[in-house]
């Protein structure tokens, strides 16, 4: 069966490869639960390969100008755009997403996301050179960190991949970057792309599971490991890392809290919420999942985001009509029907609150009332789409409860008081607050958490600081 499969490749020193072992697993379409790939389970000799060929192409990498670089992402973004509709097509097969939405929300944010850090490329920054002790002159160099070992996820396969070898491209990295083991085609492709640009080995995929992920971290060559994932992942990543203190980027999830004062706008919160809670089936690290809503309007909020929610439609990626597609794959199914099972006898579902059809991993549109702040559900991170509602009574404890999990990486506040939203935004304790919006992200600002959510930023001028590392020189200026 698996012999007429198509067969996904990795990508080291330039050229496609199957595993040394020749060992593959079966690439499953999520909106049919039927393979239609398979692709290689990469082991240590794979690793090995992509790793010798990043540190043997990082010197000349490092060393082309950074005008150079941004030559190369800016031809790299040009691809993306021509070859958008094949992009589209093996995201759809990875994700099962719909096919319009994948082009309008996804290709046109990547592309923009290449092209700036295209040109962070040549805005590096460093403090003023000058003579800090007399006769001497002090400059400070910004420079590439090395190989870099990337790990990326199956919620938004290429988006996720473009934030990593993007900004390590431009700052002059080389990467090695494993998709998830159930989502490596649309990543292939980019490695056809960039492949057909950059030179051999500056830029390799290595396909497989988490054990061929742990070889690449724990891999003498990098000198650096960042990781989109579970916080299991992320926490195994550090410790490997931490062996020889490789620096680690870690993007690991959240749990984002939606705070609704009374005095919102409560029609536009009420659609702007649903979107942002369930676009991409809720597998977002900054969905808007948890909705805290004032009790004065508790009620009513309630009964407009069910309603919402029921009128909210999944199913294949060709219905027009449909704002999310399934979930990515059967544990994932298995994890968003356990968290329903499990709800505590004080919980009441709203909408939804079950699979949708038999055939794919489609979970319907679900909001679940009634909950209390130490419930499974309130704590742990669903990733499907399922929005929970609590009751608050007032400012101090919305924050309370806001703040009152692991995971701090996004939050925002609806109210139409000025002096309360930024009230709010400073005592929010996660890495973005949004006021009277919930998901938009500009390639501009950072994107990153606190706490379990990780370290490290993603896009921005921050994140491409960190793919680099700051050198002091020091010269005598006497004779
Ligand atoms: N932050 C996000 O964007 C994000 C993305 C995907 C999953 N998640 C969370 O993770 C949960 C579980 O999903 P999952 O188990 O499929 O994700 P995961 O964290 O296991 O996988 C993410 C990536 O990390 C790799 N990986 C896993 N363990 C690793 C290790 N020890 N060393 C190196 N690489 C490793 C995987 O192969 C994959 O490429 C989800 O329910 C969700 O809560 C978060
Ligand atoms: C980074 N983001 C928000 C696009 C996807 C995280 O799950």
């Amino acid at each position: 069966m698996s012999t007429e499969l198509r067969r996904l490749r990795n990508y080291i020193d330039g050229e496609f490869r199957d595993a040394a072992d020749g060992r593959t697993t079966d690439v499953v379409n999520p909106a049919t639960g039927e393979a239609y790939a398979t692709a290689p389970l990469s082991g240590q000799a794979d690793v090995d390969a992509a790793m010798a060929a990043a540190a043997a192409a990082f010197p000349a990498w490092r060393d082309q100008t950074p005008a150079e670089r941004q030559k190369a992402l800016l031809k790299i973004a040009d691809a993306f755009e021509e070859r958008a509709e094949e992009l589209i097509a093996a995201e759809v097969e990875n994700t099962g997403k719909p096919i319009g939405l994948t082009r309008s929300e996804e290709i046109p944010p990547m592309v923009d996301q290449i092209r700036f850090f295209a040109g962070a490329a040549r805005m590096l920054e460093g403090r003023a050179a000058g003579e800090y002790m007399e006769g001497l002159t002090s400059i400070v160099r910004r420079e590439p960190v090395g190989v870099c070992a990337q790990v990326a996820p199956w919620n938004y396969p290429m988006m996720m991949a473009v934030w990593k070898f993007a900004p390590a491209l431009a700052a002059g990295n080389t990467v090695v970057l494993k998709p998830s083991d159930t989502t490596p085609a649309s990543t292939v492709l980019i490695a056809e792309i960039i492949g057909s640009i950059v030179p051999k080995g500056v830029f390799n995929v290595i396909c497989g599971d988490r054990d061929s992920g742990r070889a690449m971290v724990e891999h003498p060559v990098p000198a650096m490991a960042s990781i989109t994932g579970s916080v299991r992942a992320g926490i195994s990543v550090a410790e490997s890392a931490a062996k020889d203190v490789k620096r680690v980027h870690l993007e690991l999830g959240g749990k984002a809290p939606v705070v609704v004062f009374e005095d919102t706008d409560m029609a536009k919160a009420v659609e702007d919420i649903s979107v942002a809670g369930f676009f991409n089936a809720g597998q977002d690290c900054t969905a808007a999942t948890r909705v805290l809503v004032q009790e004065s309007i508790h009620d009513e909020f309630v009964a407009a985001l069910a309603k919402a929610a029921a009128d909210t439609k999944t199913g294949m990626p060709d219905d027009e009509d449909v704002l999310y597609g399934p979930l990515n794959n059967p544990n994932q199914l298995k994890q968003v029907t356990g968290f329903i099972e499990r709800l505590p006898a004080h919980a009441k579902v709203e909408a939804g609150g079950h699979r949708v059809g038999e055939k794919g991993y489609f979970y319907a549109p679900t909001v679940v009332s009634g909950l209390k702040q130490d419930d499974e559900i309130i704590q742990n991170e669903v990733f499907g789409p399922v929005i929970t509602v609590q009751s608050f009574s007032d400012e101090a404890q919305a924050v309370d409860w806001a703040n009152g999990v692991e995971y701090a990486l996004a939050s925002s506040v609806w109210t139409k008081d000025h002096s309360r939203a930024m009230r709010m935004a400073k005592v929010l304790d996660f890495g973005c607050v949004w006021i009277n919006t919930h998901i938009p992200l500009v390639a501009e600002m950072p994107h990153g958490g606190f706490k379990k959510s990780g370290y490290g930023k993603d896009l921005s001028a921050y994140g491409f600081d960190d793919y680099t590392r700051i050198k002091h020189v020091m010269t005598s200026i006497e004779g």
